[in-house]
């Protein structure tokens, strides 16, 4: 007889991109604080991510959120985010579809027309606003962790596209950002294959010329994703964006290993990084929204309220508004007999094939 593990999931979307949110999931993920509890996950938890994120049960656009108990006191829940590319600290979008899914099932207190939370992370305390009425999450604003520019207009030598300007900087996970221009690029939906390209080419060889380290946590030292951006031609936006997932191994040697997918969401965390930026620049004042809109025309609404010292680095403290939607209530199975129970990747759709049993 077979014997199945059941996991319960709440799946969701932050202004398009999908979180897959597990509550109440009873894993007994070890560590004194968010930073050893997301190392906890990176050593003994990878199976899930992949079990979720992929094939059969996952797609290659498709994120997550564990809802933990907190380790600070002050703080009403734990998160840590599950990318295809590994464990995260911090994820806007993701944020986002679990506090739309706690609110929306009661699972934290709720209080009408406004339910304050404050997230732990491995990276720090977020607080969150969520407008709510009729037991719905409407909106949901939160003030992340300090953000911050490593670097601004540093040249990347990168295969077929040459020598790239690029930001390096930090919004909660840290980022390579480029000028969609300077890709011989335009940031459309029709576009989608050759940003996603673009992307991974960016991320792989900012990964190989350019070390990072969170001065606060020298652990969070990878260059998790790549931000596209250009100007929007929407009346009230303030720019237009794409970031670029990892689905697989990339090799900068071999241009068929040049794919990811693209963020649905304006990305909350390459948001915060690209207002990090423009402020570094001084081309975006404290208190002066920035509406950036999503390849799919989303938008997220941010603001930098207030300067702080990261360490070595100029920060600013930036706020992020979005809204999520639930979009089912689920109950994921793993058969002991699955033969896959890591789920898997093929090349059709994801970056590389991947068949571990
Ligand atoms: O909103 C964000 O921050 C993210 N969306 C998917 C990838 C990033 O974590």
């Amino acid at each position: 007889m077979s014997t199945y593990s059941r996991i319960h999931a709440i799946d969701v979307h932050a202004e398009g991109e999908p979180g897959r949110v597990l509550i109440g999931s009873h894993l007994h993920v070890k560590g004194a604080t968010m930073a050893e509890r997301l190392q906890y996950c990176e050593k003994h938890l990878d199976d899930l991510r992949r079990l979720l994120l992929r094939e059969p049960r996952g797609y290659p656009a498709l994120c997550g959120a564990l809802v933990l108990p907190p380790a600070d006191p002050a703080a009403d829940f734990g998160l840590v985010v599950l990318e295809q590319g590994g464990f995260r600290p911090m994820s806007g979008s993701n944020l986002i579809c679990a506090v739309t899914a706690l609110v929306e099932t009661g699972a934290v207190t709720v209080s009408e027309p406004v339910t304050d939370l404050t997230v732990d992370t491995a990276v720090g305390l977020v607080r969150v606003r969520a407008e709510v009425s009729g037991g719905r999450a409407r909106r949901v604003t939160f003030a992340n962790v300090p953000a911050f520019a490593v670097a601004l207009d540093h040249v990347l030598d990168l295969p077929e596209y040459g020598r790239v300007p690029v930001d390096i900087v930090f919004g909660g996970q840290f980022f390579v950002q480029a000028r969609a221009a300077d890709l011989g690029l335009v940031v459309e939906p029709g576009a989608a294959k050759q940003l996603a390209r673009a992307g991974a080419v960016l991320r792989t060889a900012a990964q190989q010329q350019f070390p990072v380290a969170h001065p606060l946590n020298p652990d969070i030292n990878e260059i998790a994703l790549t931000m596209i951006h250009g100007p929007s031609p929407t009346p009230g936006v303030s720019g237009r964006n794409t970031v670029v997932l990892p689905n697989g191994p990339v090799d900068l040697a071999d241009p068929a290993t040049w794919t990811g997918s693209l963020d649905r969401s304006p990305c909350g965390t390459g948001t915060c990084a690209r207002m990090a930026a423009l402020h570094a620049r001084g081309e975006l004042p404290l208190n002066t929204p920035f509406v950036h809109e999503s390849v799919i025309g989303t938008t997220f609404t941010g603001t930098l309220l207030d300067t702080a010292q990261v360490g070595p680095y100029q920060a600013v403290l930036p706020t992020i508004s979005g809204r999520g939607w639930i979009t089912g209530f689920n109950q994921y199975v793993l058969d002991d007999t699955d033969p896959f129970p890591y789920g898997y990747t093929l090349g059709d759709l994801w970056g590389a094939t991947e068949q571990e049993r």
